[in-house]
């Protein structure tokens, strides 16, 4: 394996670690946690082209793949959107994801990010 010397976390990182743990939190049952699987969601893979879940995007943010802000906002809503388009209106899951959604661009909002975005110079 390859020896990683400890990688200092830049201002973006620390404040995107910040948003995700605030998304985490209005996820309780953990539907987004996780990759979604054909097992559980029968078809899904041939459904939902650009899959995306939470842990895919901690990984994204430790690895130092988002760029600025707005790549990780892209993927909190592809997110919810997938879980839209795959799951029906009446089901748990849209209803949570559609939930999940506005309370996540909420946080994003300046007024809301605002002692969060002086982190980043
Ligand atoms: C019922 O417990 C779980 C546990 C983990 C899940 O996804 C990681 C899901 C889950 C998450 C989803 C989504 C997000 O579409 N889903 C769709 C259909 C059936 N199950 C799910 C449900």
């Amino acid at each position: 394996c390859v020896l990683r010397q400890r990688q200092e976390r830049t201002p973006l990182q620390r404040m995107l670690d910040h948003l995700h743990k605030a998304i985490e939190k209005r996820d309780p049952n953990q539907f987004f946690a996780w990759p979604v699987t054909d097992n559980i969601a029968p078809g899904y893979s041939s459904i939902i082209t650009k899959p995306m879940d939470l842990s895919t995007m901690k990984q994204k943010i430790d690895d130092n793949l988002y760029g600025e802000l707005q790549e990780f906002v892209a993927d909190f809503k592809l997110m919810c959107t997938n879980a839209m388009e795959y799951n029906h209106v009446d089901t748990v899951y849209y209803k949570a994801s559609k939930k999940l959604l506005h309370a996540g661009l909420k946080l994003f909002q300046p007024d809301k990010m605002g002692w969060l975005l002086q982190l980043i110079p």
